[in-house]
């Protein structure tokens, strides 16, 4: 499909295979979502997947991780009429922050950092981020928003993975994903129908 057109027919999902697939090996992440965001009904529907779950909450602001994390947190943050609050890697933020560690896909022992004077006991967070594949990523920002008091009011990802730590949110957490049930399977294995019609 071309980035820019979309289907008569908006299925569920529909805008998955804009995503393109990993040509460049094991160093990356196995497709990239991020071709979605260029399409502007693709990346309206997905924001309207993504909150469907959560009408119902009250929700003060929406906190997305970096990097791709800011896109899909920032377009969900508009569409709610709520604030934005970045979850940084840690090393840019030059005010008081709390740090976290954690491990992701890539097995590299990474840092996290949230400014602090911000979130307070009591502000209802919804988390976005682009994927979810090992969950570490999202733990740790769980814990960094919780270690401040706030409340996680749930989760949000284009994917969330049946991994162990993808698993694991799914469980104790609210959460929304853009991925209909007969193509989780494809996710999990790393592989989608879709990538045999994919051309740019
Ligand atoms: O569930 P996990 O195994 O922790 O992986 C998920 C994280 O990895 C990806 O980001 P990445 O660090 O590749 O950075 P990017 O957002 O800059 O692309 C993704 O957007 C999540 O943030
Ligand atoms: N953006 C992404 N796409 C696919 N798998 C991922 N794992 C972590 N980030 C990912």
């Amino acid at each position: 499909m071309d980035v820019f057109t979309g289907p008569a027919d908006r299925h569920k999902g529909w805008y998955l295979s804009l995503m393109a697939p990993n040509i460049k090996g094991p160093a990356f992440a196995w497709l990239d979502p991020s071709r979605l965001y260029c399409n502007s009904q693709a990346l309206a529907d997905c924001v309207q997947d993504l909150l469907s779950p959560f009408h119902d909450d009250t929700i003060d602001l929406v906190a997305g991780i970096d990097a791709m994390g800011f896109i899909l947190g920032a377009s969900v943050a508009t569409t709610l009429g709520k604030g934005f609050l970045a979850v940084r890697k840690a090393g840019h933020l030059c005010v008081a922050t709390q740090t976290q560690n954690y491990s992701d896909y890539t097995g590299r022992e990474k840092t996290m950092e949230v400014r602090l004077d911000v979130l307070r006991p009591g502000t209802r967070v919804l988390l976005v981020d682009q994927w979810i594949e090992t969950g570490g990523t999202m733990k740790a920002a769980i814990q960094l928003v919780e270690s401040l008091g706030a409340t996680v009011v749930g989760v949000a990802a284009v994917a969330i993975e049946n991994t162990e730590g993808g698993k694991w949110i799914k469980e104790n957490y609210k959460f929304s994903h853009c991925i209909p049930k007969q193509l989780q399977s494809q996710i999990d294995k790393k592989y989608l129908e879709s990538f045999n019609d994919f051309n740019n």
